[in-house]
């Protein structure tokens, strides 16, 4: 018989029940909430009290990553993926024993890299982040304190996600300066010279695995790895390197809740980057550590086969329809992508990349973020990942709305050139 916990359920239950035409959500903080019964929030295109007006010239938004593909897997799990939290829960800034993480979340996470078999995490420190951004540049304070009177160079190959740069050059440190494309600075500097390299991995934009640029005994690497799991790509080996960095936001597709982890092999590194995310924010939500131990438990029943099917079949179909969208047009061409071995599938399997990373072919499209805009699809320029305008990202991994709405432009694009 439930006490304290009937009217909290009983709200969220009454939220779930709107169902917007399926073209939207309601939420219990949503709009509205505070004058009683909360009102539906449309999905981009759709209008409406219960969202089922389609919006005829709106455009497609596939410029951000936010991962609203793995929603539908959530609802259909409602019940094993709720989570109660009570009015006094953790209510202290520390956890357990005087730490800032929780013991049972760091132990699941130790699990879910061995069962999928992605990352080694036997021996690895763990600090958790706010969403795996917040440890982007704890990382780079951390690995930039050496005794050398000249700043650390800070390079990510080419197109990379442009966070790196970002905030490299916000965070403004006399430690550590950002030097662009690894390629470049390769070529340019001597081995003398400090180096951080972020090496992606697969990366953001174009999918691939990726190794590092620089060698060497200054040269220094964080491995972002927040797309290396099964929906996005083949798993041909277990990573091991010296920093990792994870994020619920991909595994997951909880964004919101703002989660990320980093595995750190040495222990005077950890520390540093430990020293620095406490001053930052002094450890992670608690409600998002519960949340993130409610949600991996679900992701973990049958060694995760549950939502990575889900979340490959869902990215590899897409994937199929967008290539055959674009095997039609001379204009614009996809980046390569092969069928690779999976030690998590056990089998080859088809590619299913988060992102669409595309070039526009013809001589006159030099900005092809405009050619796509034109033609009513909103996406991310080549240059926020320090590429030519020549290219530019589609995000393939957002709602099923958008992306159908998506594949509907781009159909209409391509159909164009044969006029
Ligand atoms: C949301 C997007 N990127 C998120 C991202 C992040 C940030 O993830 P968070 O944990 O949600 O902060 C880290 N690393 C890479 C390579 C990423 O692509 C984007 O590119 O639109």
């Amino acid at each position: 018989r439930l006490t304290w916990t009937r009217q909290a359920a009983l709200e969220a239950e009454a939220v779930a029940s709107l169902s917007c035409s399926g073209h939207g959500r309601a939420f219990l903080d949503g709009i509205g909430s505070s004058q009683g019964e909360p009102a539906c929030e449309c999905y981009a295109c759709y209008a409406g009290s219960d969202c089922s007006e389609l919006l005829p010239d709106c455009p497609a938004d596939a410029d951000s990553g936010d991962p609203l593909f793995l929603e539908p897997f959530w609802m259909q799990r409602a019940e094993r993926s709720a989570v109660v939290v009570s009015g006094w829960h953790r209510m202290s800034y520390v956890v357990t024993k005087g730490t800032l993480l929780s013991i049972e979340l760091e132990k699941l996470i130790r699990k879910l890299h061995s069962v999928i078999g992605n990352a080694n995490a036997t021996g690895k420190f763990i600090l958790f982040g706010d969403g795996s951004t917040q440890l982007i540049n704890t990382a780079v304070h951390a690995l930039s304190h050496n005794n050398s009177s000249s700043p650390t160079s800070v390079v990510a190959a080419v197109p990379y996600y442009g966070a790196y740069e970002a905030q490299t050059n916000l965070f403004n440190s006399e430690d550590y300066e950002w030097k662009g494309d690894a390629f470049q600075w390769k070529n340019t500097s001597d081995s003398s010279v400090n180096s951080i390299e972020f090496v992606t991995s697969p990366n953001n934009p174009d999918g691939q695995l990726r190794r590092p640029v620089i060698q060497g005994p200054l040269a220094k690497a964080i491995h972002d790895h927040a797309y290396y799991w099964p929906h996005f790509t083949a798993i041909p080996s277990m990573v091991d390197e010296d920093i990792m960095l994870f994020t619920l936001s991909k595994i997951t597709g909880h964004a919101g809740t703002r989660f990320g982890w980093a595995l750190i092999k040495d222990e005077e590194v950890y520390n540093s980057m430990k020293y620095y995310a406490t001053l930052n924010t002094v450890g992670s939500s608690h409600e998002s550590q519960l949340r993130a131990l409610k949600l991996l438990k679900v992701v973990l029943q049958g060694r995760g086969s549950d939502i990575f099917q889900f979340a490959f079949t869902t990215l590899s179909d897409r994937w199929r329809k967008l290539s055959s969208s674009f095997s039609l047009s001379r204009r614009i061409s996809l980046q390569k992508t092969a069928p690779q071995y999976c030690t998590y599938f056990q089998r080859i399997r088809e590619p299913s990349p988060g992102y669409a990373w595309l070039k526009c072919e013809m001589e006159e499209d030099e900005d092809c973020e405009r050619v796509l805009r034109g033609a009513g699809i909103i996406s991310s320029p080549g240059s926020s990942f320090g590429a030519p305008n020549r290219y530019t990202r589609l995000s393939l991994i957002k709602s099923q709305d958008d992306f159908d709405w998506l594949l509907h432009r781009i159909n209409a694009l391509v159909a164009q050139e044969a006029i």
